[in-house]
This record gives structure tokens, sequence and C-alpha cells, in this order.
């Protein structure tokens, strides 16, 4: 019935401070309210509905999203809202759009690869959006192999300007969200030619459309590069092709903070590491991880709440039959996801102090902790994004049939997701990365140098010192097996960021003990899955393993009454959720029942198509049965 709680007397179990938690997960008090004031402001205008999305065709679905980009701006700019508070919307509008690459990539790539003239510059004109940029790196043939890139960027010294070219069909610009249909400008990145000279991948800001009436410029083609997965989800972005026809700009327009070129043609490498020029890449891999916190506990958020409802089977002499989320199965599924949610949340935290930190060194020529910074961010934007995706599809078996159903929310978040595994660098290309940190690491010890921050852990593995084996041999062969070394490392880092987070200062009743808890179900769920590699290298004994798995179960039971009360503290909004199964007041069968007439299929009793193709059929079968 409307305005009852069905999931109150789940809420009553809770043996915490709910509103204590939520601020935890929000990050701060500040953050708390922020995100409050947002959301509402979000949820109660009904410019920004998103219940339609997966039914409308992809030209009205763009058109739609390019409405509310625009009147998310128009909001932004009469609230005034600050920055954090415009991002936080973005957030809650929940669409993808090209705002997200403008915002997201094309200003810090500006900001972090553009020397202070060209920031002046630059910057004004994107943050008052009278430009909107795009971050146009991948083509057609390249896009985990940077190094690999063919768009060429050649200086002309008679006229002090480079000329952007695509040689070859497989240099296309491919894929650059925001390129197909919205962008201006793009920051693109090719290879840098100086008399004859290939000085390798370099980014260039080059103008795409005119202001004035939005054609592509002389020697730009530019177009979308069609539909992708699922229906809404990332349709609502204009992933984009782009190719050069001799396109000719400034040199002012090459992004010079860390290399430059003279007016002479001269080519300047500054004395910092050449990799600074990915460094967009590492801010949103950052970005992405905390994101990650974000979709996976909106999953987890539906799953649990209709694992509540929902009863299958148990009655006992005509009683109500068990809640599925009773079952010990759906238990085992459920709450190691639960943890995650939160294990990402304080990783995600901690790897965003980590990148200000690296930050702040770089401005001080610091470049000591750059490559734990890139072996982090790519580590666990594989491993968080690994675990989401999957999670998401999880939670939507968790959801039984309903689950399947569009107004679930989680086919669209699933489709919506999934290719986070692969943008911002494909998921095992990254993990590569960071097996190859970790074999340097090894390396290292045996000369002596002993390893600190996230692989201190490495100093203590004694017989790899004694071994002086050769690391490089051997590495494509075992690059499988190391793979799954650095996932472990990174599923370490995001164990030992968890237990940082326990050892803080926690404030509310209850609230500790429920994440100490969920701690506990985070690592024993991951020892419980890798219990083989444990056994097979001896560091547990069967009985250890067996010990614990019994904890695990035990936690699980500790975490059942808590569990409605733990995925309230995300303090997600029904709005936000869009969906059914999801809802704050669990209020599914007849909400689910009211919806299904919604759909454009049942305007009518008979269904179009009917007298053209089926009845002719049953009037043949007819005539066939009289025969
Ligand atoms: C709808 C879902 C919404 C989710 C939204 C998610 C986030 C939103 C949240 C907030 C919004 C804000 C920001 C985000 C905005 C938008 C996000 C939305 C969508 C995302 C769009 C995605 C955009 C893209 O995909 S951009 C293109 C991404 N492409 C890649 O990632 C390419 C991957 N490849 C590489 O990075 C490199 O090719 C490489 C694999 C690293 C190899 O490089 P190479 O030069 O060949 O180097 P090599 O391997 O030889 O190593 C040499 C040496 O360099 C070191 N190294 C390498 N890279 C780095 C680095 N980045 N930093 C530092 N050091 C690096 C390497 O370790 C080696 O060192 P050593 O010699 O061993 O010592
Ligand atoms: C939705 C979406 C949005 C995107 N937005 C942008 C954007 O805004 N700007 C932009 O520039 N790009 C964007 N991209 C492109 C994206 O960054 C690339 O697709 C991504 O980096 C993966 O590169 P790839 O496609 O070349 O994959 P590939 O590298 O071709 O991957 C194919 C397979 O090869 C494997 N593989 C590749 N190299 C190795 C290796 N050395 N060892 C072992 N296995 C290997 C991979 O693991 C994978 O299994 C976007 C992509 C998507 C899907």
């Amino acid at each position: 019935m409307e305005g009852v709680d069905h999931l109150a007397d789940e809420r009553k179990k809770a043996e915490f401070n709910v509103e204590a938690m939520k601020i935890v997960w929000a990050g701060s008090q500040h953050n708390l309210e922020v995100s409050n004031r947002i959301s509402k402001l979000v949820a109660d205008d009904p410019a920004f509905r998103k219940d339609d999305r997966t039914m409308l065709p992809r030209k009205e679905l763009f058109k739609n999203t390019l409405r509310k980009a625009a009147y998310a701006w128009k909001r932004i700019n009469e609230l005034r809202l600050s920055e954090e508070e415009a991002s936080k919307l973005r957030f809650y509008v929940d669409e993808t759009a090209y705002t997200d690459l403008h915002w997201g990539m094309f200003i810090p790539a500006i900001k972090g690869q553009g020397t202070d003239e060209q920031q002046r510059k630059w910057l004004p004109l994107a943050y008052k959006m009278q430009i909107i940029g795009c971050y146009a790196q991948t083509e057609l043939g390249h896009g985990s192999n940077v190094q690999g890139l063919e768009t060429t960027a050649t200086f002309d010294p008679h006229t002090d300007e480079f000329v952007i070219h695509s040689p070859t069909l497989t240099s296309s610009k491919w894929w650059p969200g925001g390129l197909g249909k919205v962008s201006t400008h793009a920051v693109t990145y090719a290879r840098l030619i100086i008399d004859g000279k290939d000085h390798g991948v370099h980014g260039f800001i080059v103008q795409l459309r005119s202001l004035e009436d939005h054609r592509p410029l002389p020697g730009i083609t530019v177009g979308d590069i069609g539909m992708k997965f699922g229906n809404g989800a990332y349709n609502t972005m204009d992933n984009g092709v782009l190719r050069f026809d001799h396109v000719r700009i400034p040199r002012n327009q090459m992004l010079m903070k860390v290399s430059q070129v003279t007016r002479e043609g001269k080519y300047k490498q500054s004395d910092v590491p050449r990799q600074l020029v990915y460094g967009t890449m590492v801010y949103v891999r950052q970005r992405i991880v905390a994101d990650a916190s974000c979709y996976l506990s909106r999953a987890v958020c539906i799953a649990t709440r209709y694992s509540a409802v929902r009863r299958q089977f148990g009655s006992q002499n005509g009683g109500p039959e068990t809640q599925v989320i009773d079952y010990k199965t759906q238990q085992s599924r459920l709450f190691p996801l639960l943890a995650s949610a939160y294990a990402f949340r304080f990783v995600g935290e901690w790897l965003e102090w980590l990148y200000t930190d690296v930050m702040q060194r770089l401005q001080a020529n610091d470049f000591s902790t750059l490559p734990e910074a890139h072996a982090c961010t790519a580590g666990l934007k594989s491993l968080t994004t690994s675990v989401t995706a999957d999670g998401i599809e999880e939670c939507r078996k968790l959801c039984g049939g309903h689950g399947y159903l569009c107004t679930s929310g989680l086919p669209e978040l699933f489709a919506v997701y999934v290719p986070a595994c692969t943008y911002e660098g494909d998921n095992i290309v990254l993990l590569l990365q960071v097996a190859r940190f970790l074999m340097k690491t090894v390396s290292q010890i045996g000369t002596g140098k002993q390893p600190v921050g996230t692989i201190a852990y490495m100093g203590r593995i004694e017989h790899l010192m004694q071994c002086r084996c050769n690391v490089q041999r051997g590495f494509a062969e075992l690059s499988a097996d190391l793979v799954e070394a650095a996932v472990a490392h990174c599923q370490l880092i995001v164990v030992s960021k968890f237990i940082e987070k326990l050892q803080q200062d926690i404030p509310g009743e209850g609230v500790k003990q429920q994440l100490e808890a969920l701690c506990g179900i985070y690592y024993l769920s991951l020892l419980h899955k890798h219990q083989g590699d444990f056994l097979a290298t001896s560091y547990l004994t069967p009985k250890q393993s067996a010990l614990a798995n019994d904890q695990l179960r035990a936690l699980y039971s500790k975490v059942r009454p808590n569990a409605i009360a733990l995925v309230d503290a995300f303090n997600y909004s029904d709005h936000f959720l869009s969906s059914i199964l999801g809802r704050y007041d669990g209020n599914v069968y007849p909400k689910l029942y009211e919806a299904a007439w919604k759909d454009p299929l049942n305007e009518s009793v008979v269904p179009d198509g009917y007298h053209e193709y089926v009845r002719p059929l049953l009037k043949q079968q007819l005539h066939t049965a009289r025969l």
C-alpha cells in the first residue's frame, strides 16, 4: 500500500546509528549535507526524469540528453552552485553525456599538461562552456598501445604551425566521448614530427567545429560511431570518429608543460618523466575507483532491499514464506558485494589522497612516488571496475526474474557501467602494468633497495632475494600468473586501507562494529575464494581454512539484521536508484504491476501487426484444423 514502509521491521533490527553511517559513507557531515541538498534538487525536478530512457529511440534519447545537460548548466548558474555542488548535480542527474569528458578529461588535460599561459587562455573558455572539449586519444587501430598511435602533428617552421593529419584509416580517432556530435575542440594525441624525426605522442588542442554554426572546420571529418551496448545506457553519449586532412594549428596549441617546441623547431624535453603526458588518464582512473563504490552500492542497495521483500518457499503451517535474504546462499553472494562497496569507498578515499600527494610532489619536481601512483591507480581501477561490473550482474541475478526488468534499474546500470572495464585502460593491460611494477620491485630487492609504501610487504620475500632470478625473462610467458599476482596485490591494498579506516576515530553507536564485520567479510570472502593458493603455498592449513569459512558464515549472520540499514546508509533517493525493486518503502509488487501497463506495448489491447501477421496465421491454422 502507498505510504506503508514494508521494510519497517527490517529497519528496526539495526544495531547501529544509520545517520552516523551516512556520514561515514559520505565522507563528512558537509558532504552529506551537500549530497542531500543536491540529490533532492535533482529528484524534485521533472526535467531530470530518467525512467523513460530505455524506451526512447537514439536520436530522441540524445536530444533529451542535450536538453538535460543544458538545463543542468542553467541551474548551476542560476543557483550559483560551486564546483563541488555542480559535480554532485551531474552525478545525481545520472546520465552519461559529453559534459563528462569536457569536465572530466578535456579540462584536466589542459590543467595537467598545459603551460600557465595555455591554461590562462583555454581554461576560462572551457569553464564558461564557451568551448566544449573532448579527449581524443584512442584510434580505430590503437587504444591500449598509446605509443602506437598514428595521427601525426608535423611542425611547419615556415608558418610556425603543426599540421595534424590522419595518414591511415586506422589512425582515425575512434571512441572519444562527446566527439561525435557536440565537442567544438579536442585535446588530440598525435605523433610529434619535427624535420622528419618522430618524437612520440604529445597532446594538441585542435578546434573541430565552428563556434558560429557548429559545422566541422575544413579538413575535419567527424561523426558518431553508432549504437552501443544496451538501450539507453551509454547511447546518451556521442562517442565519435574523427579524421584530419592536413589541419593546421598554431604552435602554441601543443600542450607544452612536459615538453616544448621552440619557434626554431627545436624539441625540448623538460627534465620530467615523459609519462606525465599520461597524467589525465591517471587522474580519471583514481576518479573511477571512487565511482566504482557508487555503482556497486546502487546495485547492492537494490538487491538487498528486494532480497528482504522477496519471499520464496519455507512456509510453516501456512505462515509466511522465507525471505530470500535469509538463505545462506543469498547471503554468500550478496554480503561480500555489500562489503566490497564499503571497501571500495575507503580505498577510493585513500587513492584520492595518494593522487593529491603525488601532484603536490610533482610541483616540487619530486617524482619518487609516480611509479607507485601509476601502479595503484591502474591496478585499483582494474580491480574495482571488474568487481563492480560483475557485482551489478550478480545483483541482477540475486533479484531473480524481476531483476531482468528495466524497471529494476539493474539492466541499464550494468549496460552503462561495464565499459568502465575497458575505457581509461583495458583492465588486463593495466594489471600488466602493476605486474611490471611488482617485478621491478623484486629485481630491486636483489640490489638491496628496500621497498616502501604499498609494496613494503615485498621486502619480506627473502627467498626471492637469493634467487637472483632474471625477472625480465619469461614475463610474457608468465603474464597470466603475474596478472593474478597483480590482482592479489591490489586486493591487499583494499584490505589494508579498510583496516586503516577502522583505526580512525569512527563516531556513532555500533558503526565501527558494523564496519569491522564488513571488513571481515571482505577479506574472509577473498580468502575463501583464493583458499587454493593459500593452501598450496602452506600459508594456511586446511584447519585454518575451515575456521576462516566458519567465521565468514558467522559474520553473515551478524550483518543480516543490519543489511537494510547498511544500504540505507548509502542515502540514495528512489529517483536516483530508479528501481522498483530497490524502493525505500519496499512496495514492490503493486508498483511492478502498475508500471507494466505504462509500457507503450500496452497502449492498445490488440498489438500493431496483429491483423497483418498474426490473424492470417490463426485463420490459416483454423482452416488447417478443419481439414
Ligand atoms: C557511465 C559510467 C560512468 C562511470 C564514470 C567513471 C568515472 C566518472 C567519475 C568522475 C568523472 C570525472 C572524470 C572522469 C570523466 C569521465 C569518465 C567517463 C568516462 C571515461 C571515458 C574514458 C576515456 C578514455 O578511455 S581515454 C583513453 C584511455 N586510454 C588508456 O588508458 C590507454 C592505456 N594505455 C596506457 O596507458 C599506456 O599505453 C601503457 C599501457 C601504460 C603503456 O605505456 P607505454 O608508454 O608503452 O609505457 P611502458 O609500458 O613501456 O612503460 C614505460 C614506463 O612508464 C611507466 N608508465 C606507464 N604509464 C604511466 C603513467 N600513466 N604514469 C606513470 N608512469 C607510467 C611504466 O610503469 C614504465 O615504467 P618502468 O620503465 O617500468 O619504470
Ligand atoms: C564507452 C567507451 C568510452 C571511451 N571513451 C574514450 C574517450 O573519451 N577518449 C579516448 O581516447 N578513448 C576512449 N575510449 C577508448 C578506450 O580508452 C579504449 O577502448 C581502451 O583503452 C582499450 O583499448 P583497445 O580498445 O585498444 O583494447 P585492446 O588493447 O585492443 O584490447 C583487446 C584485447 O587485447 C588485450 N591486450 C591488449 N594488449 C595486450 C598486451 N600487451 N598483453 C596482453 N593482452 C593485451 C586486452 O586485454 C583485450 O583483451 C572509450 C572506450 C569505450 C568503450
